[in-house]
């Protein structure tokens, strides 16, 4: 592959069991060196897309090229410049982690050093202990490292921190950010919205299959999606609600208006994870509504298929469409 090529192109990509397409016609690019964050609900089809490209499932139709190889020829030199962790591993439960750790580093031409990786992914102190032993976020600790071990290329990570405290996720991103630095391209799902958002360059969101919003973290859902909403307390007792470009106007035109300090005054940017709460929300009703695709037109970054960039931010930000008021 050359240096321009993505680190994975698919196009067209369909799975189907039986009468259900787990997978309809996906068209997707992920480019070396970025961080490209698989989002969906429960079912999505993430789970089957991933493992499609890693060479674990055979698929019905569409292309797919990962580091320039159709996955379901994948040779073993091929797979040492992968790096998976999948949603669940087994490991050995009798090993130690630096045992079944040097084990795996075997495989590999050019691995990575054993303690450096135990001590990534904070596992230092657990290193002589048997894995049937360690807990559960301990347990996927180990897959990560199992994960990384081969210095790949390009890593999947499907739901990498399920079952992680909160320091310990806080730890392995800032294990990803050294990859990420080091040049690693990296394909995740997660359902943590925040960690999305925190380690990914794009993302693309899945739902029935179809790739229905694609761009880069903070312009997906296209710029309405992002426009602050101003809430604060009225007079009257009740609280008010709306969305505008030119928040601090709207703030300085209610203290006018109120002669002081507005109560319970907040500007509130949508997250990573209200903007996805919204097209998920949106496709489900477009869903309802027609038996056709759900949502190709949630937002202006929709992309049911050959899957269009959100664009920037424009003048529509401007727009104070929404008004609320409760008490
Ligand atoms: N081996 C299989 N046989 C039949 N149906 C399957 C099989 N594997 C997955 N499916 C179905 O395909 C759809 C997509 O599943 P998939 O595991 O890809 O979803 P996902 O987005 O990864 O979900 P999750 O977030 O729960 O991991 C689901 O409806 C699932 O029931």
């Amino acid at each position: 592959m050359t240096e321009n090529e993505p680190a994975i192109r698919v196009r067209g990509l369909r799975k189907t069991y039986g009468a259900l397409a787990a997978v309809d016609g996906i068209d997707l690019d992920v480019h070396r060196g970025e961080t490209f964050a698989l989002l969906g609900p429960n079912g999505a089809g993430k789970s089957t897309t991933i493992e499609i490209l890693e060479g674990y499932r055979t698929r019905t139709s569409g292309e797919v090229a990962v580091l320039g190889v159709d996955p379901a020829r994948g040779d073993l030199d091929w797979k040492a410049r992968l790096g998976i962790v999948l949603q669940s591993t087994a490991e050995a439960a009798q090993m130690t982690v630096r045992e079944q750790l040097a084990h795996f580093a075997h495989f590999y031409p050019d691995p990575r050093s054993v303690d450096e990786v135990i001590e990534a992914v904070g596992l230092t102190a657990k290193a002589k202990t048997r894995i049937g032993k360690l807990s559960g976020g301990q347990r996927r600790r180990v897959d990560v490292a199992l994960g990384i071990i081969g210095r790949p290329e390009l890593v999947f990570l499907d739901e990498p921190t399920t079952g992680f405290d909160p320091e310990a996720r806080r730890e392995f991103w800032q294990l990803i950010e050294r990859l990420k630095r080091e040049g690693t391209t990296i394909l995740l799902t997660t359902h943590y919205l925040d960690e999305a958002a925190r380690l990914g360059d794009r993302a693309g969101v899945i739902l029935g299959g179809r790739l229905v919003a694609l761009g880069a973290i903070d312009e997906l859902g296209g710029p309405q999606a992002r426009v602050p909403i101003v809430r604060w307390r009225g007079r009257d007792g009740l609280v008010r609600e709306q969305r505008t470009g030119r928040p601090a106007e709207l703030v300085a035109s209610i203290v006018a208006e109120t002669g002081g300090e507005p109560a319970e005054l907040e500007v509130i940017r949508p997250s990573l994870e209200d903007v996805y709460l919204e097209l998920v929300g949106a496709a489900a009703a477009a869903d309802g509504e027609a038996s056709g695709p759900p949502a190709a037109s949630a937002t202006e970054a929709s992309a049911p298929s050959g899957a269009t960039e959100a664009s920037a931010p424009s003048d529509a930000t401007e727009a104070s469409d929404i008004e609320g008021v409760r008490a």
